[in-house]
């Protein structure tokens, strides 16, 4: 007798037959899935007269038997009845779970579909005698289900249904990731999946097409299976697990490497930046280049130590950056995110979310009010506020760069008088099932403060640049080495730098001079100790 509390649900196949690729059928994909790591089937035919459909049913489910996996029936609970299946999915609009759940008994394993907040309410109203799991999606764009009447939701949209999930208690619920899942996307999707209080993630990944429409469905789901297994998204070098503290003799060496490899640092950024962001890159031992011809990208991001900076106050057009993002994260370099003006306008707030959904960042870097929008904590606390003063309460600072960090899995970079920096990457692992890593506020998190510089804020270009700065040295790093800690020294450098040069000039045309030597100066000589800017681990 099935256990419906020892299911599997990490690699959950949906069947479709209008998608069989010439020479297979729907028992060959099925059969072959399940050979190569498939833990749950779901028979989901939306065209197929009742007859057939039992036929096939029984098919399917003599091969479900074979192989100990259970078989879902979608929408038909007569038919999941007649032939006494494991369970039933129902959408929305399919028959109500506790009319199903009257038909099937106890024992039986329900599925619904969920896209919204509100299901969740729901749900949790039914108690844990109602819906045993839950498909959200979708994810991303299909074309698999006809005419959808939900909009793609991206990782974000079902993190936060994961935080309806435990806010409404409903801990019974287990959660499968549904709609245009493939290779490509479904270790990001594993890695940034988390409730925020870090006790709940995904307990599967369930695919339609990347197995049924395969001409090799057994190679397909062995893919899937590896990279569900696999627990970690190596996105880019430096990922490991925060272990020592941040340290002069580590600033040291990743100076003098980053003088060793100078890395190919591609900007796509904003024309203001272009030309600074160049100089800062090339007085920092780099190599710069401005490139928005999408042919290229995918030879750039192969030159050894390649690195993006993203900064959406480019006039790029958005499949530019897309397309960017995808080859960095494919060749897995890192890339920094500078989400310019982040929610500003309605505009650059939907192209920030949607890169934000499609791409992994190794380092996320904005401004008090960019941080605090991407943290869902502009409201209120914001209104009538302007970013400075909001600066001076540096624990909202460090609440809101903390929340980024870890909703993002990224290195996030807060900037004011005082630098906020926080490790969201959790090594680059993730577990299904089991939570991760305690939430938001137990990440590693420093200050870099060298006291007041209000000139930094009156030439253009100077956060931008401290985007260039972070390339850099991010670009240069082993994976012996740690993400985090790149990031901190070149904050560390750059507000060092900021403050001589501050000192040195006579108005803001000359500081934009000093600062590129004293860049030059710091990064030559290459004396963290002597840096003014201090750290301090909060
Ligand atoms: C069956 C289904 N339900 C969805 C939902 O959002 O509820 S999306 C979907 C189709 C997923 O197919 P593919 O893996 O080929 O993208
Ligand atoms: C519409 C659906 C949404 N989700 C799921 C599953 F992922 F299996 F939970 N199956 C469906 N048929
Ligand atoms: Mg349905």
């Amino acid at each position: 007798m099935l256990d419906k509390n020892k299911v599997d649900y990490s690699l959950y196949l949906v069947t479709d037959s209008t998608m069989l690729p010439p020479g297979t059928t729907l028992e060959s994909q099925v059969e072959v899935a399940l050979q190569n790591g498939v833990t749950l089937v779901q028979l989901r035919e939306k065209e197929t007269d009742t007859k057939v459909f039992i036929e096939q049913a029984l098919k399917v489910q003599k091969l479900c038997h074979k192989f100990q996996v259970p078989l879902i029936i979608n929408d038909r609970v007569d038919v999941a009845l007649a032939i006494d299946a494991d369970g039933v999915h129902v959408g929305q609009d399919d028959m109500p779970i506790k009319m199903v759940r009257q038909l099937l008994g106890p024992d039986k394993i329900i599925g619904w579909s969920v896209g919204h907040e509100h299901e969740v309410e729901q749900l949790a109203a039914m108690g844990p005698g109602g819906v045993d799991y839950v498909g959200l999606g979708m994810v991303y764009p299909t074309l698999t289900k006809k005419n959808p009447k939900k909009a793609p939701m991206g990782p974000r949209g079902v993190s936060k249904l994961l935080d309806k999930l435990q806010s409404t208690k409903a801990e019974w619920c287990r959660t499968v990731a549904i709609g245009g899942l493939h290779p490509d996307n479904i270790p990001r999707v594993l890695y940034q999946v988390a409730s925020s209080d870090g006790k709940r993630t995904l307990d599967g990944i369930s695919v339609v097409s990347d197995i049924m429409a395969s001409p090799d469905a057994g190679n397909a789901a062995q893919t899937l299976r590896a990279l569900i297994d696999d627990a970690r998204f190596q996105y880019a070098e430096g990922l490991s697990p925060f272990t020592k503290e941040y340290s002069f003799e580590f600033a040291r060496k990743c100076v003098q490497q980053t003088t060793e490899v100078s890395p190919l640092v591609q900007h796509i950024t904003n024309k203001v930046h272009q030309n600074f962001g160049a100089n800062i890159t090339l007085a920092l031992g780099s190599s710069p280049i401005m490139s928005e011809v999408e042919p290229e990208f995918e030879e750039l991001s192969q030159v050894p130590h390649a690195t993006l900076l993203l900064n959406t106050g480019t006039v790029a057009p958005f499949s530019t950056l897309l397309h960017a993002m995808r080859v960095y994260n494919a060749a897995r370099r890192p890339i920094v995110f500078d989400p310019v003006g982040y929610s500003a306008t309605s505009t650059r707030l939907e192209l920030n979310n949607q890169l934000l959904a499609y791409g992994q960042f190794a380092c996320i870097k904005g401004n008090v009010g960019e941080i605090l929008s991407l943290a869902d904590l502009n409201k209120g606390k914001m209104r009538g506020v302007d970013a400075g003063s909001v600066g001076s309460d540096i624990s909202l600072c460090v609440e809101a760069t903390k929340i980024v960090a870890y909703r993002y899995r990224t290195v996030a970079v807060c900037t004011g008088q005082q630098d906020v920096i926080v490790d969201g990457t959790c090594g680059g692992t993730f577990r299904l099932s089991e939570g991760s890593a305690g939430g938001a506020s137990a990440l590693p998190a420093v200050i870099v403060e060298a006291g007041e510089i209000p000139v930094m804020g009156k030439i253009t270009a100077s956060g931008c640049s401290l985007g260039s700065t972070i390339a850099c040295l991010v670009g240069s790093i082993s994976d012996k080495q740690h993400l985090f800690h790149a990031v901190v020294t070149a904050v560390c450098l750059y507000k060092s730098a900021g403050k001589i040069a501050s000192e040195r000039c006579h108005g803001s045309g000359s500081f934009q001079v000093e600062l590129i030597d004293a860049l030059d100066q710091l990064f030559t000589e290459n004396h963290p100790e002597n840096w003014v800017a201090n750290v301090s681990r909060i």
